[in-house]
Order: C-alpha cells, then structure tokens, then sequence
C-alpha cells in the first residue's frame, strides 16, 4: 500500500485554466466508495480571466496545502467566484479559510446549495449567487460559464458548470473515481474501468433516475472534456463512459424487483448508511429507488412504494425525534405500501436514538414484518458497521427474491441442468482480509486457467460478501480442501451480516494476508488480476503468486452435483 503524503498537483488543462488536485494515496475515508483503497484526489479548477472563478474547492483534510498551494497562483484577495458543485460539510473548512483571508468572495450554487451554506456558515452571512440554469457568468477574455443544475437525492444541490471558451464541462460528482496518481488525464482509459464502475455502482446506481435526467441535460454542451470532483479528466473515454453510464443505469431501471430507500440525514451519516445498504441491495441483483425525504414531493414517494417490493427508511435521531420530513414519508408509506412488503429501519444517532425506534415500532404496530433488527449506529459510522450495512442490504435483497420466487434461468430436470452438473470442480475455501476485515466462501467453481503466469479463475457470485474484497489487485487465498476431512461445515451454513467466518477453524495467515485454513490439502496465494461480469457471477482471474501442498498423501476433496443448477 501507498505511504505518500498527501500532496497538490497543479496543471495547465485549458487557457486561462488550472486543476488543482488534492491528492491522498491512501483511502481517504470509509465509506464504501473508497473501499477499493486506491486512494483519490479532490479536483479544484481556477479559472483566472478578468475575474477569477474557483470551481470546488476541497474538503477540509486537505485545507492546509491546498490553499498553500493556491496562493503560489493567485492572492486569495483576488478570487471574485467561489463555485460549488455541492456543498457538504466537509468542505466547510476550506470555505471557511478563503473567507477569511477574503469576504468578498461571491458563492456559486444552486439554491438547495445555499440553504446549505448559509446553515453552515452562521457567524457570518456569505454572498451567494444562486443559479437555477439560465444564468451565465462573464469572467472576461471568452470565459463564459453555465450552469446546470443535475440534482440527485444524495446531492440535492448537484451543479455542473460549462464554460464556453474552454469547452470544459465541471461535472462534480458524476463520472469520478477514487483513483490517485500522477495521470490527470484518461489516457488508456479503460484501464480505469474498474474503478469508475466501482464508483458508479456506489453513488449512482441507487439514483438512476436522476443520472439519466442528468446525461440529457449535459449532453447539450459540446465538451472538449469532462472535469470530475475525482480521479482523472475524461477526455479519451468520454463517450464511452456516457454510453456505459446510460448501460448502467438502464440495468437497474429493467430489474423486476426495486426496493425504495427512504431517509434524511442532517449531517450526512445516515446518508452514508444509506449508500451501503443500497449498495449491498444492488449488488444482489435488486434495483434500489433512493429518496431523500427533505427534498421529494409526496407523489414521488408514493410512485416509488408503489412500484416496489420493499422499503427501507432511515433516521437520524434530532431532539429525541424523528425529523418531520421523515415522519411525513412514514405516514405516506404506511398508506400506501401492503403488509405483504418487506421492510428494514436504519439511522444514525448521537446518545439516545430514539427515532430508529419509534419508526420500527410504528411498522411493526401497522403489521410490517422488518426483515433485519433495526440498526442504529452512532455518530459515524466505521470500516464495519458499512460492511455490516452492506451485507444486511445483500440479505435484504436475497429475502425479497426468495419471496418473489426468482428463479435460475435453467430449467429444472432438463438434461440440460443434469449435463451442467457434471462439471466437477475442487471443494475449497476461499479466504481474504484487508484491514481489520476478513471473509471467506466455500466454493467449487474454480479451475486452472493459465500456465505462464500460473493462474486461475473463481466464479463468485455477485451477491457474496466476499465479491468486494476480490477487485483488480486484491489478493486472496484458495485453501482446497482434502477428501474425506470435514472442513467444508464450518462454511456451509449462513453467515448473518458481518459475523466471523473463522471462529473455532484453525487458520494462520499466509504472507498475502489472507487467512490459511491448516486442514486444507493445499493452498494457493493469489492476487486478482482481471474480472469479467458474467451474468450473476464475477469470473475472477488470480495469478497465483505462492501456494504449498500441505497433505502429500491426500487427495482433493471434488464436489459431484446432479443438477447444473445449484452449486
Ligand atoms: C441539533 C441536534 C440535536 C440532536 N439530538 C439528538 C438526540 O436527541 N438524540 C440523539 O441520540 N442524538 C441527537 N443528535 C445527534 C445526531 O443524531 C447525530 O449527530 C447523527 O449522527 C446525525 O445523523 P445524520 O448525519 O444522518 O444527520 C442531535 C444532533 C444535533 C445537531
């Protein structure tokens, strides 16, 4: 892993025109969008024309040397524009610091932007201009800026800014990710894949609404390229990451069951809270409807509980109470969802927690059932209780499709079915750890796949915990089990959302990490190379780096099925 200092990259991108990058080699923060640990930058532009705009400036763990950095470029004195493609919390701190060394800076947001603001920054009263979408800025010498308002219940006060002399579109949050290096640009473009699919499948697919209202609206603006809040430019990969973006989305709006995600969340970690289990709900093949109840109109929430299955809600706790907005999305739901729906609480909290509670009775009163035990977190949430969400999302989902009687695609007892059933594969465990996190899965759908490197190829389904520990560069263990030993038990039963899957199994840990179960036959270190989406499972392609027979005399355990149709 990285040790870098955070540092600032400056860079010429356009006339008139530098991306400062804020730069963390290590994840920066826990929720789950970093959880690929590629650390990430915070992409600030300054446009200095006859007046100077800064567009985002960065979050507050970068404060320090990135205004040290920005004062090698202009006198802070001199910034006339602050714009901002959302405001949160975190971003305050830098604010605050430019007001400081110049109040006479003008803020530019939308107008849920500067509510935002202006609760923020109470000691003072911050000039805004507020824009809505036909308004354009003249900063001189061509620098023409407009602005599109592109809100999404995550970020309701969503702004991506154009400027007409540059043909650089400021698009914030859309088509980032959390990848930091030296590269600004997206040269060999699809190596990043990954990771804007990554991010994508985090922040934007429970809201694929309002990404597809978005890529309309921005597709209007001829863009030389595009300038994300994170991660390198698009400029080679532009339309191909639109097109995906617009795949992407499509995939989520076709799927047969959705799930509405209700909550509000002052200071963001019920928000954050949300993102996981949506993104755990997701991953398992359910669509998600994410609705920020202080910015949704009643008949949006009622269509959305309408369509789905099931419902989630999530709440704060703000003197002893469940904030209004939530209790009116309670009371629409409670008129319009059936006792047939499935139904989950979840919420932040700071010392008594009352709301999660009040909520869960309510539901449960009205004949609700709640498909996990509400979970209350306080303040914010760590590395496990966003594994935790994620995994609980995971069950959520696998229940409503259980429910829903979604089946395989096989037809039971053809020949078919029986045919794919011959196909044998080694009984073994695959275990994995990052951090302070470990899992494991038992799995028999692995085979040799090359030579030269030595590597081989698990199937992993994407619903399992383990899915997100197995991205490119990832290393893992596949401890084949020997015939005839009873290791597989321990890992053939179901495992409840973040319990610890090596409990009373002996295991020690192999020199990449991961854990060594030592009544296995043999073991093989791996570190994951490539993976291919694959209908319902992720093929993962590891190079086996090390590996050690630790039974000569025994023989690998081989699971014989009849029937293609379970594992
Ligand atoms: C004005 C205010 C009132 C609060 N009242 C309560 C309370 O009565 N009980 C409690 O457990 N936490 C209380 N908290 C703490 C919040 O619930 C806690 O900060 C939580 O993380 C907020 O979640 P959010 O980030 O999703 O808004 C209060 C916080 C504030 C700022």
């Amino acid at each position: 892993m990285q040790t870098k200092p955070r540092d600032v990259q400056v860079f010429s991108v356009g006339a008139e025109t530098l991306a400062i990058r804020s730069r963390s080699w290590n994840r920066l923060r826990f929720e789950i969008e970093y959880a690929l640990e590629r650390g990430t930058t915070a992409n600030s532009f300054l446009i200095q024309a006859d007046k100077n705009a800064l567009i985002d400036p960065p979050g507050g763990t970068f404060t320090e040397i990135y205004l040290d950095e920005l004062k090698r470029r202009i006198h802070l004195k001199s910034i006339d524009y602050v714009v901002l493609g959302h405001v949160n919390p975190n971003r305050i701190e830098t604010i605050k610091a430019l007001l400081e060394s110049n109040d006479r800076i003008q803020f530019v947001c939308t107008n849920p932007g500067a509510i935002a603001l202006r609760n923020a920054l109470t000691d003072c009263e911050p000039q805004i201009k507020v824009v809505r979408g036909e308004e354009v800025l003249d900063l001189g010498k061509g620098h023409t800026l407009q602005f599109i308002p592109t809100s999404t219940p995550r970020y309701p006060d969503s702004l991506c800014t154009y400027d007409t002399k540059t043909q650089i579109l400021y698009t914030d949050k859309l088509f980032g990710a959390h990848i930091c290096g030296d590269q600004v640009f997206d040269e060999g473009w699809s190596s990043f894949l990954e990771d804007r699919r990554y991010y994508f499948d985090c922040l934007m697919a429970n809201q694929t609404r309002q990404v597809e209202a978005a890529l309309d609206k921005i597709a209007d603006f001829p863009a030389s390229f595009y300038a994300p809040g994170h991660g390198p430019m698009l400029r080679y990969g532009l339309h191909e990451l639109v097109n995906l973006y617009r795949q992407w989305s499509e995939v989520q709006t076709k799927q047969n069951i959705s799930v509405t995600l209700l909550y509000a969340s002052a200071y963001g970690n019920t928000a954050t809270l949300a993102n996981a289990l949506a993104a755990g709900i997701i991953k398992a093949g359910v669509a998600v409807e994410s609705i920020n109840c202080e910015h949704a109109t009643p008949s949006e929430i009622k269509v959305a509980v309408e369509k789905s299955a099931g419902f989630l809600i999530g709440s704060p706790t703000l003197g002893g109470h469940v904030p209004t907005q939530v209790q009116t999305a309670l009371g629409i739901v409670l008129a319009t969802a059936t006792k047939s729906y499935l139904a989950g609480v979840f919420g932040s909290y700071g010392w008594s927690g009352e709301a999660v509670d009040i909520i869960a009775n309510k539901l449960q009163d009205a004949g609700y059932t709640l498909a996990f035990d509400p979970i209350r977190i306080k303040f914010t949430p760590t590395q496990e209780t966003l594994r935790f969400c994620e995994e609980t999302g995971t069950d959520f989902a696998q229940a409503l499709k259980d429910s829903k009687k979604v089946r395989t695609t096989l037809n039971p007892g053809s020949t078919v079915e029986q045919a794919i059933g011959r196909i044998v594969g080694p009984l073994s465990v695959v275990t994995v750890a990052k951090g302070d996190l470990s899992t494991a899965m038992l799995a028999s759908w692995i085979s040799q796949a090359t030579f030269n490197p030595p590597g081989l190829t698990v199937a992993v389904a994407k619903e399992r915990a383990i899915e997100s520990f197995m991205h490119e560069g990832d290393r893992f263990v596949v401890n084949i089990l020997e015939q005839g030993k009873q290791v597989r038990k321990q890992f053939m039963k179901k495992y409840a959302p973040g319990e610890d899957r090596f409990v009373d199994v002996a295991h020690e840990t192999a020199s990449n990490g991961a854990p060594i179960l030592k009544d296995a036959l043999a073991y093989l270190e791996c570190r994951v190379d490539q993976r291919m989406e694959c209908g319902d499972h992720w093929l993962v392609y590891g190079v086996i780096e090390n590996g050690k027979v630790m039974q000569p005399n025994g023989l690998a355990a081989v699971h014989y099925r009849k029937s293609g149709s379970h594992y």
